[in-house]
C-alpha cells in the first residue's frame, strides 16, 4: 500500500466532525489535524467526547457528519485501508483468558495477512518492546492488570501501524507501566507514527505529548504546545486554587468554607477539599488563622499551580452528592 502520510498530508485530520447519538451531540464539529511524529494528548473530563472522537477514528463509528481520514484514507469511505494504517488501543480492552499471549498475538497477526515466519518475528518484536518477552507462554489469565495493557498494545503494534490511538492507556498501569507506555510512545513517535492520546492522568500526559488539545462537552476549547495551552486557559484568573487535606470527615468544614464569601467551585470528598480562593493574599492568612483557631483536624493547606490538571479541574463540574459547588465567585 503506498504511504500517503507525509508533510503536506497529515496523519490524522478531522474535519467539522460531529458525532450524535440520537437527540444528544456527543462531539460538536471538532477540527484536528496531527502529523508524523507527533503526540497528541486529547484531554478532556468523563462525557467530553474523548471514546467518540477515537471510535470515529478507529472506523467503528460512522460521524454524523464532517470529514475524518487516517493516513490519507477517508474513514467512511475506505475503512479497510484506514485500518491498515492505524493500530487502535481501547479503554481496557478484554483479552481472552484461556489463551497463551503468544496465541492471543498470533490470532490478530494471523487477521493481519502475516505469514507464519513474519508473525513469529513480529510478535517476539513487540513483545521486546513492551519488556514483556519472558510472558510469552503465559496464560494471558496470570498477567497483571498492567501487564494486560502493555500486551494489549503489542497487539495494536503487530502491522506497525503509521497512526496509535491510545483511548485511557494508562489505566490499571503501575507507575513503572506508566514509565515505560511513555518511553514506547517516544519511540514510535521518533519513528515517525503519529500518537492521538487520551488520559485523566495529565502529568503523565503533559510530560510526553508534544501538543494537547482540552475537549469539553463535544467542543475543542483550545490546542497546541502544552506550555502554550496552560498558560492561556489561565490567563485572566483572580483566583488560587486550594486543597486542604484533614485527619477526620470534611463535612463540617465544608459547611463553614461554604459561608465564605471569598470561597466557590469547592468539591468535597471524604478526608479532603478543594476550592478556589478569590481573596487577596492577606486575605487568605487571616482565613488560615480563622481555621486553626478552629478545631478542626487539618493536616495540610496547600495553593494548587494553574497546570493542566486545575484546567480539567475547573472543566469537571462535579455532579455527585458528596460534592458541593458554586458556579462563580459569590458577589461581595
Ligand atoms: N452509545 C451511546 N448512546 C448514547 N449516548 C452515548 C453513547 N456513547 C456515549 N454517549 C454519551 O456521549 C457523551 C460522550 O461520551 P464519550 O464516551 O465519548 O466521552 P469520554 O470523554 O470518552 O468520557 P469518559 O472519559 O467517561 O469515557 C457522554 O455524555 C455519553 O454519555
Amino acid at each position: 500500500m503506498p504511504d500517503r502520510i507525509s508533510d503536506s498530508v497529515p496523519a490524522i485530520r478531522i474535519s467539522q466532525m460531529r458525532v450524535d447519538y440520537e437527540s444528544f451531540t456527543a462531539v460538536k464539529g471538532l477540527d484536528l489535524s496531527i502529523h508524523a511524529g507527533q503526540i497528541f494528548g486529547l484531554i478532556g473530563p468523563n462525557g467530553a467526547g474523548k471514546t467518540s472522537t477515537f471510535k470515529v477514528l478507529a472506523t467503528l463509528l460512522e460521524p454524523t457528519y464532517g470529514e475524518v481520514a487516517i493516513g490519507g484514507f477517508d474513514v467512511a469511505e475506505q475503512p479497510k485501508e484506514a485500518r491498515q494504517v492505524l493500530g487502535y488501543m481501547q479503554d481496557l480492552a478484554p483479552v481472552p483468558s484461556d489463551l497463551k499471549v503468544w496465541e492471543f498475538l498470533d490470532c490478530f497477526a494471523q487477521a493481519y495477512g502475516l505469514s507464519k515466519s513474519e508473525r513469529k518475528a513480529r510478535i517476539g518484536e513487540c513483545l521486546e518492546l513492551v519488556e514483556l518477552t519472558e510472558k510469552r507462554n503465559a496464560f494471558c489469565k496470570s498477567l497483571s492488570r498492567g501487564m494486560t495493557q502493555r500486551v494489549v498494545l503489542a497487539k495494536s503494534l503487530l502491522h506497525s501501524p503509521k497512526v496509535m490511538l491510545l483511548d485511557e492507556p494508562a489505566s490499571g498501569m503501575d507507575p513503572v507501566s506508566r514509565v515505560r507506555l511513555r518511553e514506547i510512545l517516544q519511540k514510535l513517535a521518533r519513528d515517525g507514527v503519529a500518537i492521538l492520546i487520551s488520559s485523566h492522568i495529565l502529568t503523565e500526559l503533559s510530560s510526553v505529548c508534544t501538543e494537547v488539545g482540552i475537549l469539553n462537552h463535544g467542543e475543542l476549547l483550545d490546542s497546541g504546545p502544552t506550555h502554550e495551552v496552560v498558560e492561556r486557559m489561565s490567563a485572566g484568573h483572580n483566583f488560587r486554587g486550594v486543597r486542604l487535606k484533614l485527619l477526620e470527615s470534611s463535612a463540617e468544614l465544608a459547611r463553614v468554607l461554604d459561608k465564605h464569601q471569598d470561597i466557590f467551585d469547592m468539591a468535597v470528598s471524604e478526608r479532603e477539599i478543594r476550592f478556589k480562593f478569590s481573596g487577596t493574599p492577606a486575605e487568605q492568612v487571616a482565613l488560615l488563622k480563622e481555621l486553626m483557631n478552629q478545631d478542626f483536624a487539618i493536616c495540610s493547606f496547600e495553593e494548587i499551580a494553574n497546570n493542566i490538571e486545575d484546567i480539567l479541574l475547573n472543566l469537571n463540574v462535579p455532579q455527585s452528592s458528596n460534592a458541593s459547588i458554586a458556579a462563580s465567585p459569590k458577589a461581595k
